[in-house]
């Protein structure tokens, strides 16, 4: 039973990970609930992102290790002729998709929830309109007590790019991987560019990087980026060009005719080179998707096409009110573009709803980039910690340590490595977190628990792993770490 005059407690817009999240919480908490979608169930992580990039990245990360002879050799083994199947890797990733999005759409429906289907957009605060074909909502309505936002993001094209979905394509269609090009341009070294470099490389392409910025991985920690340089670029066939902006992009015809790419610097805006390749991946950002949903009938202005929320993830209106019943999550609030941070936006929100106050901590929430070897972090670089130690008075120290003094990574001959800790001496406050190196994307989690948890290190300093694991790492972060309080002492098992 809804709440008193609505047909539902809960309506979601859009069936992503984030509005899935969102469903399975408010159904366990007894709210009757309804998501709407307008395409095929999932969203952007099962359908064109997470899921299938993942499982490419699973194949061509088996190829890249079964070819590589001299790890090999090292642990005494040889494998002659490695060879693989592109069509057979692309259904790989197709099938884990469709076997995804089932589980997806029948945990919903397991837990009550109804799914409609079409394009939705607001009648009112309490009211959609769903059901008409894409652009347009010319379908039935439906009321609810709440309607929480969770319509995503499409790739981010930059203007003068052409996209022919051929030559020319963003994740969308690269994803497919209908061919591989013996050269690839990559436009923009973030999430996407670095995991497809990888997926390439394996399979055989060249790659080179186009990126806007004066340097290479502009988002990671500066240290990290150097050592992932040295081992996820220098020795693979990848080069790249930095502070230079792709600003006309030409499709081209596989094997006739080349990719043309016109560089601008971005320093003196002039036009300094034209590049010729087979084929050019934009990988340069996403935009939230968020027309359509007749934002005006609620006096909210969209910011870059951000839905504007609160802490909370309530949706503000243009004068900065709060709009009693809707809310925002996942990348249609530009908060933290990544599925996880969508879906737990999505809890959070139905906790607010059903009256247990809740904030979600974005520095808790951790990130990875699934390259070989991984990289993953949580909270803040050592260049962003230090800009707010001096802002707000306080001072930070980083540990670091290698994966070359870890039994287990040694063991695996994958010891290229490193892990650091971003912290306050004083207080043992953690602020940031970055490991690359062999499973870095597990590993990373131990420490964004003990952050999201307000532990500080003087909890964790003592605390004991098995050994030999790659967990060990974390272990010597904790234990590297130096307190200004002394040693936490009282925090030692017993003696028996
Ligand atoms: C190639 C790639 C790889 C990625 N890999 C990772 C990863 O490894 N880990 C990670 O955490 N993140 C990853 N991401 C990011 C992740 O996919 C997104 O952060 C996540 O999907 C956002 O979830 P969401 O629920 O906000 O939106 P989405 O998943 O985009 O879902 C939104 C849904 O809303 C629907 N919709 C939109 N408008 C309407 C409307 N008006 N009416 C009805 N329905 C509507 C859409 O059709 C869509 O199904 C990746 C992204 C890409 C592109
Ligand atoms: N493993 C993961 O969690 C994962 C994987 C893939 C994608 N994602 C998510 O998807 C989103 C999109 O990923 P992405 O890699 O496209 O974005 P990104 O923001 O990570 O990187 C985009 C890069 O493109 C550069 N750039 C932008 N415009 C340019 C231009 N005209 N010329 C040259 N360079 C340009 C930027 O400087 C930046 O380095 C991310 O926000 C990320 O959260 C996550």
């Amino acid at each position: 039973m809804a709440a008193a005059n609505y047909d539902y407690d809960l309506i979601i817009i859009g069936a992503g990970v984030g509005g899935h999240g969102a469903a399975i919480h408010a159904a366990e908490c007894g709210l009757k609930t309804a998501i709407v979608e307008g395409d095929v169930m999932g969203g952007t992580c099962v359908n064109r992102g997470c899921v299938p990039s993942k499982a490419l990245l699973a194949a061509a990360g088996r190829v890249r290790d079964m070819k590589n002879a001299d790890h090999l050799k090292h642990l005494g083994i040889t494998v002659d002729n490695v060879s693989f199947d592109r069509q057979g890797i692309a259904d790989h990733a197709e099938d884990l998709v469709q076997t995804i999005r089932g589980n997806l759409t029948r945990s919903m429906e397991g837990v009550g929830v109804d799914i409609l289907t079409g394009n939705a957009g607001f009648v009112d605060n309490h009211t959609i309109s769903y059901g008409g074909a894409p652009g347009t909502i010319t379908g039935g309505k439906k009321t609810a007590k709440h309607i929480i936002i969770a319509t995503g993001s499409k790739p981010f094209v930059p203007p003068g790019i052409e996209i022919d979905n051929k030559t020319v394509f963003t994740s969308d269609a690269g994803l497919k991987l209908d061919w591989l090009p013996p050269w690839v341009a990559i436009i923009g070294s973030g999430y996407i560019g670095l995991e497809f470099s990888d997926v390439y490389t394996a399979l055989g392409s060249d790659v080179t990087f186009i990126e806007a910025m004066p340097m290479i991985m502009p988002g990671f920690d500066r240290e990290i980026a150097k050592l992932a340089e040295r081992v996820l670029i220098s020795p693979r066939n990848i080069d790249y060009v930095t502070n230079k902006f792709a600003t006309k992009v030409t499709p081209g015809i596989p094997g006739e005719k080349p990719v043309t790419i016109e560089l601008t610097d971005a320093t003196t805006k002039e036009v300094v080179d034209v590049m010729e390749v087979d084929a050019c991946m934009v990988a340069t950002g996403r935009s939230p998707y968020t027309a359509g949903l007749n934002l005006d009938n609620l006096k909210v202005e969209t910011q870059r096409g951000f839905v504007p929320t609160n802490e909370k993830c309530q949706v503000l209106d243009t004068d900065g009110n709060v709009i009693e019943g809707v809310w925002c999550i996942g990348d249609a609030n530009g908060k933290l573009m990544l599925a996880h941070a969508a879906s737990t936006q999505g809890i959070s929100c139905v906790e607010n709803m059903v009256g247990r106050e809740n904030v979600v901590n974005h520095e808790a929430i951790p990130a990875a980039c699934f390259t070989h070897p991984e990289v993953s972090f949580v909270g803040l670089t050592e260049e962003q910690a230090k800009e707010r130690a001096e802002k707000e008075g306080f001072t930070i120290a980083t540990c670091k340590t290698s994966f070359k003094a870890n039994s287990k990574a040694l063991a695996e001959k994958e010891a290229e490595g490193m892990a650091k800790l971003i912290y306050d001496p004083k207080t043992g406050k953690m602020y940031g977190a970055w490991i690359f190196g062999l499973h870095a994307a597990d590993l990373v989690h131990e420490i964004s628990n003990a952050i999201n948890n307000e532990q500080t290190l003087y909890d964790l300093k003592f605390t004991t792993k098995a050994h030999p694991t790659l967990s060990e790492v974390v272990e010597e972060l904790y234990r590297g770490a130096h307190l200004e309080g002394g040693m936490p002492s009282q925090k030692l098992a017993p003696a028996r």
